[in-house]
């Protein structure tokens, strides 16, 4: 489920609650459209923060549902349209981001993590793809080299790092909802900020080609 919630300055709070670590269930996927789908139609509403229950952010697709066929709405649609969001998203990501939680954080229009915050793509060690857009977002953020880094060993990296290679924007030692609030607040209003073309790969010899 997702819960969502009023807060001060015309935003919306919008929490992930499926213990013990937020993953993306059917119904926490289902939870992110509706409650999305409901900020977006207030017009008393001009940014969103996401954010997880118990300070975990999120810990990827939900394992726990990997046995059975897959159902409800896909991750990929779901966070499509959160980047196509006309208000601003910002993630507050305490604990961990991991897999599609990650992917989820990438598809906001900003992070905010917690010093203590762990991020990664650990799909290959499932033997998956980051496979919910992050394959493509993470790139175009980071740049091609770090970012095959991080998908092909599926390392966690600190909020530290992450601030360093600039997959998030800011890290707190304080309440990440409250920055990421700050943040949704000071930019309510302007245009989402959306990521930089995809880079094209020259090859010698071949015409250039789009990764995506
Ligand atoms: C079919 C096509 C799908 C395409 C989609 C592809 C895109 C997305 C893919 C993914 O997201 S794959 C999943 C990626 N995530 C992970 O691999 C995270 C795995 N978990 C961990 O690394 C750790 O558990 C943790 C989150 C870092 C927490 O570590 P900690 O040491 O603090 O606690 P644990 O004892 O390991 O775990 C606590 C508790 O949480 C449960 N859990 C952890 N991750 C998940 C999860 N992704 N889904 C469901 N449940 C999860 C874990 O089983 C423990 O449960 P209990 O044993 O306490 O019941």
């Amino acid at each position: 489920m997702a819960r969502y919630t009023r807060i001060p300055g015309s935003l919306a709070l919008i929490t992930l609650t499926n213990p013990p670590v937020n993953a993306l269930s059917v119904a926490v996927r289902q939870g992110i459209i509706d409650t999305m789908s409901r900020a977006l139609s207030d017009p008393e509403v001009k940014g969103v923060v996401l954010c997880g229950e118990n300070r975990k952010f999120c810990g990827g697709a939900d394992i726990r549902e990997f046995a059975g066929p897959m159902k409800g709405p896909h991750l990929v649609p779901t966070f499509d349209s959160i980047e196509a969001a006309e208000k601003p998203v910002v993630a507050a990501i305490e604990g961990v981001a991991l897999g599609g939680g990650l992917e989820l954080a990438l598809a906001c229009h900003y992070r905010i993590a917690h010093v203590k915050a762990r991020l990664g793509l650990p799909e290959v060690t499932l033997g998956l793809l980051p496979a919910a857009g992050g394959t493509q977002r993470l790139p175009r953020l980071i740049g091609v080299p770090a970012a095959l880094d991080l998908i092909t060993t599926g390392r966690h990296v600190s909020a530290q790092e992450a601030l360093k290679l600039g997959i998030v924007d800011r890290v707190t030692d304080g309440d990440a909802r409250e920055v990421a609030a700050e943040l949704a607040r000071s930019v309510s209003g302007q245009a989402s900020r959306t990521l930089p073309p995809l880079p094209v790969l020259r090859v010698a010899h071949l015409s250039p080609f789009r990764l995506n």
